[in-house]
């Protein structure tokens, strides 16, 4: 699925929620739980993928996925080997926020053949960390420092650079389990700032912060550790779909 696919979404004023599933998480039962949810009030994609991936479950995650739904299937790397040709699309993430040339480029040039072969779709994704209120997996392991949630103007040219480098998406992410999650000021600055889609995640819970994120700007809402440990959470955020 090429990126061309969330560019028609951003000008068509479309809003989409995300379901980001870890297949680390995928114990007992739960993708069979989050399915039969999902066949009801469909998300607009699946991301799977998780910043450390412990397990080997990638592969049969994504294969489970591509069997048992048709809602597209986007990776979302925490590194360059975490690539599955089943999936429709990658989020090719560059880490924007932090100064680490391996999470900027090294990383892309060593799965660059892997990735041209592979067939998916490459979204070039400018990856912003934002403060959520605690150190994440995410800027632990990539050793860079967030952005801080009061300075949105950061935020912005970041973006600005991004889109100028000519990067296809912005994802601002306050990390996995977010206190607090990016701040609707700071999505409305980026929006302002770029033409670009944003994705925006970490720390959602509730219909009214996915709201507020839409009407700031962002295309993508992205929940993932709300729903792991609730999973009929779908249904009230989704409100069937009314709105996406
Ligand atoms: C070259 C390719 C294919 C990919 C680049 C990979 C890069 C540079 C990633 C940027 C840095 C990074 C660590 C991103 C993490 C993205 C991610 C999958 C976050 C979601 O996972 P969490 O839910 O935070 O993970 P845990 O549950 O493991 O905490
Ligand atoms: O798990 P949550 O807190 O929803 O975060 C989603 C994602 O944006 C993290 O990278
Ligand atoms: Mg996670």
């Amino acid at each position: 699925m090429n990126v061309t696919e969330l560019h028609k979404m951003k000008e068509a004023g479309q809003k989409g929620l995300v379901v980001l599933i870890d297949p680390d998480k995928c114990g007992d039962g739960y993708l069979d739980e989050l399915l039969t949810i999902a066949a009801v009030n469909k998300p607009t994609f699946f991301f799977v993928g998780g910043s450390l991936m412990t397990t080997q479950r990638l592969n049969e995650t994504v294969q489970f996925l591509k069997k048992n739904t048709d809602v597209p299937v986007i990776l979302f790397p925490g590194s360059g080997n975490q690539i599955d040709e089943n999936a429709d699309a990658i989020l090719l993430l560059s880490l924007i926020s932090g100064r680490n040339p391996e999470l900027l480029i090294g990383e892309h040039v060593k799965a660059a053949p892997a990735l041209k072969a592979s067939g998916l779709g490459i979204w070039s994704t400018g990856y912003i960390l934002v403060d959520g209120g605690a150190p994440t997996t995410a800027s632990y392991i990539s050793g860079s420092q967030p952005v801080p949630r009061n300075k949105p103007e950061i935020a912005a040219v970041t973006a600005m650079a991004a889109e100028m480098i000519g990067m296809q998406c912005i994802y601002l992410d306050a990390g996995s389990g977010a206190q607090n999650e990016v701040s609707p000021k700071m999505i409305n600055s980026v929006s302002k700032s770029v033409d670009l889609p944003i994705i925006v995640g970490g720390g959602m819970k509730t219909r009214d912060q996915l709201e507020a994120a839409w009407n700031a700007g962002a295309t993508l809402v992205v929940v993932g550790n709300a729903i792991e440990k609730e999973p009929a959470l779908l249904e009230s955020l989704s409100e069937s779909g009314s709105q996406l």
